[in-house]
């Protein structure tokens, strides 16, 4: 008699991360994560603090100074998780060198997805070996007002050879590119900045332990 639970899809522990620059983290990055977990049903999310960002200039404020206000704003959300590692490795933060850090760490019995604005999406063939990644994890893609999915080029292609559902997430371990509607707030860290350096209040757009923080360390003055 063949076993019925052998019909039954695999699926696998399921890990997400979701990278920025978190200078700082806001309200647009915290929910963004949290609905992704509860939407999609992760069994992690960790949100992963860049060292040195490879494709920007490097932040005036400090890659701890960054990483200490993203664990205050997880306070008390035991649904998100910080993930430092990258704090760890000296020269430009690579994404292909994190995921092959948590491979060798993992194993490939599990599913990893690492997650990104449609705006991060649209700028993966400028990353850093980024072929290799899809070898390594899937790609949860959050679209932004404002951004459109390509029509053709290299994105497109990968789209279209990738896409995949929270199924194929559960049951594959890499290789899928899911892409979510999904509102996001309309924050920014640029505009948090900039508020605060020309001394307007940035109340309201991040979790007051953040802006305690910005506020005594003196971040983010002109
Ligand atoms: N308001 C938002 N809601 C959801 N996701 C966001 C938001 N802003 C940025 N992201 C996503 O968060 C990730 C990290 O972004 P990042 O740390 O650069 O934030 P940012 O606010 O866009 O910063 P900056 O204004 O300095 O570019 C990216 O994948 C980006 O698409
Ligand atoms: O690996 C790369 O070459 C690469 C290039 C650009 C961005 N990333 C990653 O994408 C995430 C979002 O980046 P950012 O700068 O928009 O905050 C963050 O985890 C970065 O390390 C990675």
């Amino acid at each position: 008699m063949s076993n019925p639970s052998s019909a039954l899809p695999r699926s696998l522990k399921t890990l997400a991360l979701f990278g920025g620059t978190f200078n700082p983290v806001h309200f647009g990055h915290l929910r963004m994560a949290l609905e992704l977990k509860e939407a999609l049903g992760f069994d992690e999310m960790r949100l992963l603090p860049s060292h040195q960002p490879a494709h920007r200039a490097e932040p005036r404020v400090s890659a701890q100074a960054r990483r200490d206000m993203l664990a205050l704003a997880l306070e008390g959300c035991p649904e998100l998780a910080l993930d430092d590692r990258e704090l760890a490795r000296d020269g430009p933060t690579y994404t292909v060198d994190t995921l092959e850090g948590l491979r060798e760490e993992l194993g490939e019995e599990i599913s990893i997805s690492f997650c990104m604005g449609l705006d991060s999406l649209l700028g993966l063939p400028g990353w850093h070996r980024w072929e290799r990644l899809l070898e390594l994890a899937h790609l949860v893609v959050v679209t932004r007002p404002g951004w459109h999915m390509p029509r053709d080029g290299e994105v497109a292609e990968l789209l279209a050879r990738h896409c995949g559902t929270m199924d194929d997430i559960r049951g594959h371990s890499v290789g899928r590119i899911l892409v979510r509607e999904q509102t996001l707030l309309p924050i920014s860290a640029t505009g948090i900045r900039s508020l605060i350096a020309s001394g307007r209040s940035a109340q309201f757009l991040l979790p007051e332990r953040v802006l305690n923080y910005i506020q005594i360390h003196q971040l983010y003055r002109s």
